[in-house]
């Protein structure tokens, strides 16, 4: 008995074990004792997890997945959440204790779980995992990169961010239709900003939506003082400023406002 992969759950099983085992491995262990695996399907990176001094536990939103995990992998039974990652609320299961987040991600909600583990991140010190290649790059790439964007900086803010290495479409079943990459993000020491969390993420959000314009016209809506409108910042790209740059940025439109 196997799963029937449902495209619509982003379904796409890895056959090859040296890369499930690469993944479970790219996990540091350091600074946590849970993991948590989204999307386990049949299990085959489950079982590398299992196999450390770790606490498992797996998420999936699949029933047929989930009967399956229940009737091969025993000793995990009682650490399998039947729901929707996207939709739970990560202390309702772990309390206040850190949590690792790993996973072959379903492609076509990956974005949304590198924006909740942000979200989360007081409580994931660690996140490991397969994306679609393009997103990886993404969430990976520095200023200057046509794919720097809204995740790099956001994500990159609070974690460092590895490019671990590429996998080819052929060891999924069924394939996908593009190249996957593995990234590990690894949260920074100081991760809360010096500036209004908030108001960080706002700038950022609208400064990409007009990735094209110099940040003097996509930040209008902020109504900046024609001072700070003519410091030299304001001149630029979004995809010109660095991490560090947009937390000054930040800075500057706090101050101009109080
Ligand atoms: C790319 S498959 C990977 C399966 C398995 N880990 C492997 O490598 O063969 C993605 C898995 O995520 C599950 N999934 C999709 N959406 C989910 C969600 N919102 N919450 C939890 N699991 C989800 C799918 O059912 C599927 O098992």
């Amino acid at each position: 008995m196997s799963v029937r992969a449902k495209k619509h759950l982003g379904q796409h099983f890895l056959k090859d074990e040296l890369i499930a085992q690469q993944i479970a491995d790219s996990l540091t262990e350091k600074g946590y004792n849970n993991v948590l695996e989204i999307g386990p399907g049949m299990g085959v990176l489950t079982k590398y997890l299992l196999k450390k001094p770790l606490k498992t536990h797996v998420i999936e939103i699949d029933t047929e997945s989930v009967e399956y995990l229940q009737a091969h992998y025993l000793n995990l039974a009682k650490r399998i959440i039947s729901k929707d990652f996207l939709k739970i609320n990560i202390e309702d299961y772990f309390g206040k204790e850190q949590v690792a987040i790993i996973g072959n991600f379903p492609y076509n909600i990956s974005t949304q779980i590198v924006f909740k583990t942000l979200e989360n991140r007081h409580q994931i010190p660690e996140f490991s995992g397969m994306f679609q290649k393009e997103v990886a790059k993404r969430i990976a790439e520095t200023e200057g990169s046509k794919v720097y964007g809204i995740l790099s900086v956001l994500t990159q803010a609070f974690y460092n961010v590895e490019y671990l290495f590429t996998v080819p479409p052929t060891v999924f079943d069924p394939p996908p239709k593009v190249d996957s990459g593995v990234i590990r993000l690894t949260r920074k020491e100081n991760y809360t900003l010096p500036v209004d969390e908030k108001l960080f993420f706002k700038v950022v959000k609208t400064a990409f939506q007009q990735r094209r314009k110099t940040l003097r016209n996509s930040l209008k809506t902020f109504n900046l003082s024609d001072n700070l409108r003519e410091d030299i910042i304001f001149g630029q790209r979004p995809e010109q400023l660095s991490v560090q740059e947009f937390i000054n940025l930040t800075s500057k439109i706090e101050k101009d406002a109080s």
